[in-house]
């Protein structure tokens, strides 16, 4: 996939592990026989063992001339009489991150994968793969080809195809289930789970693990195994194992990734081709894994999965409209940031930082929240040091109820109230307390960053960094610069994004930013359809089979209706008079009678309980409804799914295109990425403006016009100019979008 974005820096890791290059110079290896090809290195070592090195940085992936150099270097070490052995290795300690993604989209020129592993298979010298690294995907497929495997300690494996739209469909579902049993290769494939050298050992996925030199010991190994048989390392030739209650795994298999998946098709095909691998004979379970393999390939949730794998990478390239990128601004170190303001948000936030290795000063008003803020914290902290092993970072932090503990720091993240009047105070102290240089950083979800910014003395130190609850799991970071916001405060907000293992999208400044102003329409929408007939559970059953993990209402019971409540009242739309555009009070209703969600019991639905999960369909809600309709001149009317989907996915996407003509967001794929990993948009639908792509920009517009001709009092059913601009030019392919919106006149 390409985007209209700045080409990636190389990522080589020079650092990593112990390389081929140092291990061939360590042992006096014959390298006068020099490069085949120039994306793999033949060498011989010991004197009888060939070593083949991959070199395609940044993780070797099998490109068509990798595939080609391996296949012409593995007939060289065939035809090599002094050669007994073959160990094959990746450059710059990567074994292989699998085919090469970036050529699914293309013609895929070059030797196919398939019988290249099965020659590899079928050598009657022993081959042995040294892991280190990663082995994901064909490259692992690769590996199991091979006859034996010694892996790095800290090596990385997995078939993570399902999370792309694919299934490991170069033998992957054949070898797998026949070398580590049913189980554990359902598990794997459907989840695309990596596991580490140490589980890996544990499943006999691998041979021999090491700390050391991988190959040396693969070397060693290769040795050792010259001229033994190699009958039962062939996995293909093996039968797969297969447990007395393999009908009910396979049964419990696919009901399970049928209830997650919500519509993604390669995971059941995952299923299907593993169980063919338990019933059929290898070369018919070949058979099975290429059909299903090509109906994915060429299927739009496998071009959507793509995409944003690419998209989440690219976004780490920003730019601003001012002119700040990624390769000319260059982040600060911080060492030590507080937090301000322990609630829901400040203690995820100081448990993803504490989890960073940063230092943190925490920072309540009132003994009593410290306190309590505390006892969760480092809750939080013991039950993440329990999963990953590690001791918890509980000494990083440092609580205190005065905020004059942050006069050291070299950032601050608030995290107070959504009050404006509030951060206001919070901002101006924080300038009059901290020390100069001191990035001020909020969390706020919506308010205006420059108004804020305006409290300081350093306006070019404050940036927004608007985390999603839970702060310390969430995935997404949005970093919201300010007009004025230096380049290096948005440097340093995306660089401790990264060291928080967040990926981080840099937007502009706007009500909302970008996830929560698109959010408006659509649940405007969404209300305006219960105003017209529909009820909580149709929109949310056709949202939930469009994709997403809970529909509009159920969510808003989750999260609490208050929460929304209190930034209509601040933002005085509860008490206004809408003559000019619709505006539907529903919401404030449910409030005003005390129902807030799940938290009190009701809601749009409701529970057993205050604090209940499982949502019941209300009958006081539906006469509230009818009522209401009544009392407001709205005749119910038969709704459908298809305009439930079209009203408030379609006026998402247009507030989405408004924000990409406003330069809020810098490409469509930021958009796309913001949505995926911080408001459950589907990921096999790649985020609403892929979405948007794939339903056509025509149809989008047409639908957008159509609807807006019916309720001219909704202005966000109003196609935006860019959407028409788009239209007019020939609906160019998204990553052509930029150049459109970046020249007014663009024909393309
Ligand atoms: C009618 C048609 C019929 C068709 C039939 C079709 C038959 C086709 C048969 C083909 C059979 C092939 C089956 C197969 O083998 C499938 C695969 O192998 S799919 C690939 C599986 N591998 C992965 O999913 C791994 C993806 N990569 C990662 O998870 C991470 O990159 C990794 C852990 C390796 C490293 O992480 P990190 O160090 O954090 O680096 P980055 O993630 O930032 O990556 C750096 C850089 O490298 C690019 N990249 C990574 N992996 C790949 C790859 N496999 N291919 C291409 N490029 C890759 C990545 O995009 C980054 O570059 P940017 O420029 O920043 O985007
Ligand atoms: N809750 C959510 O899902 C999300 C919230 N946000 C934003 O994060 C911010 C915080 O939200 P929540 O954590 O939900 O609020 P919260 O109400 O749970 O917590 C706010 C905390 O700030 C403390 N506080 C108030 N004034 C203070 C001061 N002057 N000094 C120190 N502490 C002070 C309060 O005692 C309270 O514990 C808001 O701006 C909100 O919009 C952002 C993303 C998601």
């Amino acid at each position: 996939m390409i985007f209209g974005r700045y080409p990636s820096r190389d990522k080589q890791d020079k650092a990593i592990a112990v390389s081929a290059k140092k291990f061939r110079s360590a042992v006096g290896s014959d390298t006068s026989n020099g490069l085949f090809g120039n994306m793999a290195l033949y060498s011989r070592v010991s004197g009888s063992v060939g070593l083949i090195t991959l070199q395609n940085p940044p993780v070797n992936a099998l490109s068509a001339v990798v595939r080609q150099s391996l296949i012409d270097l593995m007939d060289r070490a065939l035809s090599e009489p002094e050669v007994k052995s073959v160990v094959i290795c990746g450059q710059n300690g990567k074994f292989c991150g699998g085919a090469d993604i970036k050529e699914f989209r293309s013609d895929m020129t070059g030797p196919p994968l398939v019988p290249m592993i099965d020659r590899l298979e079928l050598s009657s010298k022993p081959v042995v793969a040294a892991i280190e690294g990663v082995a994901l995907g064909g490259g692992l497929e690769l590996a199991l080809g091979c006859h034996y495997r010694v892996a790095h300690s800290k090596t990385r494996l997995g078939l993570p195809e399902v999370t792309l739209g694919l299934l490991p469909g170069a033998g992957g579902t054949q070898r797998l289930p026949r070398l580590v049993g049913i189980p554990a290769a359902l598990e794997l494939i459907t989840t695309g789970r990596h596991v580490t050298a140490a589980e890996a050992l544990q499943l006999g996925l691998v041979d021999f693990v090491t700390d050391h030199n991988t190959i040396e010991a693969a070397v060693k190994l290769a040795l050792s195994v010259a001229g033994k048989s190699l009958d039962s390392r062939r996995i293909s030739t093996c039968k797969c194992p297969r447990p007395p209650y393999a009908d009910a795994l396979f049964e419990e298999a696919m009901q399970r990734v049928r209830r997650s998946a919500r519509g993604a098709i390669a995971p059941v095909a995952c299923v299907q081709a593993v169980h063919a691998a338990a019933t059929l004979p290898f070369a018919r379970g070949m058979e099975q894994e290429k059909q299903l393999m090509a109906t994915l390939f060429t299927s739009g949730q496998a071009r959507a999965l793509q995409y944003q794998f690419f998209a989440q990478r690219a976004v780490s390239r920003w730019s601003t409209p001012s002119g700040a990128r990624w390769d000319t601004s260059k982040p600060r170190p911080v060492h030590k940031v507080a937090v301000i303001g322990l609630g829901t948000m400040g203690r995820g936030i100081t448990v993803a930082l504490a989890q960073a290795g940063l230092s943190v000063v925490a920072v309540e008003t009132h003994e009593k929240q410290l306190m309590e803020a505390k006892r969760v914290v480092s809750g939080m902290l013991e039950r993440g040091a329990k999963r990953l092993g590690a001791p918890p970072a509980l000494d990083k932090i440092n609580y205190s109820c005065e905020i004059q503990a942050v006069a050291d720091v070299d950032l601050v993240i608030e995290a107070v109230f959504e009050d404006m009047v509030v951060k206001k105070t919070v901002f101006r102290q924080l300038s009059a307390i901290c020390k100069p240089g001191t990035f001020l950083f909020t969390n706020t979800s919506g308010l205006d960053i420059d108004e804020l910014a305006a409290q300081t003395r350093n306006p070019e130190l404050v940036v927004g960094m608007h985390f999603f609850a839970p702060a310390h799991v969430m995935k997404l970071l949005e970093v919201v610069y300010g007009r004025r916001s230096s380049s290096q405060a948005v440097a340093t907000a995306m660089k401790i994004g990264k060291n928080m293992d967040k990926i981080s999208v840099a937007v502009g400044n706007c009500s909302g930013f970008v996830g929560n102003r698109m959010l408006r329409p659509y649940l405007d929408q969404a209300f305006f359809l219960l105003e017209e007939g529909a009820t909580p559970e149709l929109v949310d059953q056709a949202l939930e089979e469009f994709g997403f993990a809970m529909g509009v209402f159920r969510m808003s019971d989750l999260s609490g209706l208050d929460i929304g409540w209190k930034v209509r009242k601040a933002k005085e739309m509860v008490s206004k008079t809408h003559q000019d555009c619709r505006y539907s009070p529903l919401g404030d209703l449910l409030c005003e009678r005390g129902r807030f969600g799940q938290k009190t019991g009701r809601g749009w639905y409701q529970y057993d309980k205050p604090g209940g999960r499982v949502a019941k369909p209300d009958p006081w809600l539906h006469s509230f409804l009818e009522k209401y309709r009544a009392q407001r001149g709205f005749v119910a009317r038969r709704i459908d799914h298809q305009e439930v989907l079209e009203r408030c996915l379609y006026a998402l996407i247009n507030e989405g295109f408004r924000i990409l003509e406003d330069r809020i967001a810098s490409g469509p794929e930021d958009i796309d990425v913001i949505y995926v990993l911080g408001y459950s948009w589907p990921r096999h639908r790649g985020g609403p403006m892929f979405y948007a792509q794939m339903v056509g920009l025509s149809r989008i517009l047409e639908k957008l016009e159509y609807y807006h001709q019916l309720h001219l009092d909704i202005p966000s059913l109003q196609p935006c100019s860019l959407l028409r601009k788009l239209v007019a030019n020939g609906r160019p392919p998204i990553h052509k979008w930029v150049e459109v919106i970046k020249n007014p006149h663009s024909h393309l």
